[in-house]
């Protein structure tokens, strides 16, 4: 990882949320609707995962069509797949994990990348790649708030989109932590909700989790 470790990875596009959707979306006739009820409850990006065949051409509408909301790929798990992410429009991308391929992959293509971390050893390696915002996956089932309040002493440097498990009861304790940029979930897209086309209701669980976000602290510099 040496040959990498003096470059610095691309900063994330600006949007104002501080909660990140992420959407496993099945049918990509729905990605721009679903982008829309997003924005119009104040969220201005989305995470689409690369878990369907949908995405990639959920991701290739929402950049085309609703381009007032960022759009991001989720799942990345190979090189290649960020290549396609970013091909079909994606202005980051993120991944549970981070391996030194896709981290150089990242590099090499400047696209803003959110690696997934869960032990301070992978937090200092993605660090010396270049990366300062990563992702805590899976954030509650790792000890949620108080684990990166740990890590906060010792990494006060590293900033952090932690995923995984939460729900909207949960956005406040996170985003009160002054190393926490924002925090990643499903909840606000309800698999239910996209298959009843309900934009409705997650125009509605976007509010709620504006409101939430609202009330943590303000959001760190990266
Ligand atoms: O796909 C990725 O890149 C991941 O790292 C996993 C997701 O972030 C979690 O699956 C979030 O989902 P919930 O736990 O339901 O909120």
């Amino acid at each position: 990882m040496t040959d990498i470790a003096a470059q610095k990875a691309a900063t994330l596009p600006a949007f104002r949320t501080r909660v990140l959707p992420v959407v496993v979306v099945d049918d990509a006739d729905h990605a721009v609707d679903l982008a829309r009820a997003l924005w119009a409850g104040g969220i201005d990006a989305i995470e689409v995962t690369l878990r369907s065949d949908a995405a990639l051409a959920a991701i290739e509408r929402i950049a085309r069509h609703a381009p007032e909301v960022v759009v991001g790929a989720g799942t990345v798990l190979s090189a290649q797949q960020l290549h396609q992410a970013r091909d079909a429009g994606a202005r980051f991308a993120l991944s549970p994990g981070c391996t030194p391929a896709l981290l150089q992959a990242a590099l090499s293509a400047r696209l803003p990348f959110v690696p997934g971390v869960a032990t301070p050893s992978e937090a200092m390696r993605a660090a010396e790649a270049g990366y300062s915002l990563l992702k805590f996956f899976p954030a509650e089932s790792l000890g949620g708030p108080d684990t990166l309040r740990a890590w906060a002493g010792p990494l006060p440097h590293l900033r952090w989109c932690p995923t995984g498990g939460i729900t909207a009861a949960r956005v406040a304790d996170y985003l009160a932590l002054p190393t926490v940029a924002m925090v990643g979930g499903s909840w606000l897209t309800p698999r239910s909700a996209l298959q009843a086309k309900d934009w409705g209701a997650i125009t509605a669980l976007a509010r709620d989790a504006v409101q939430r976000s609202a009330t943590g602290a303000a959001a760190p510099q990266p």
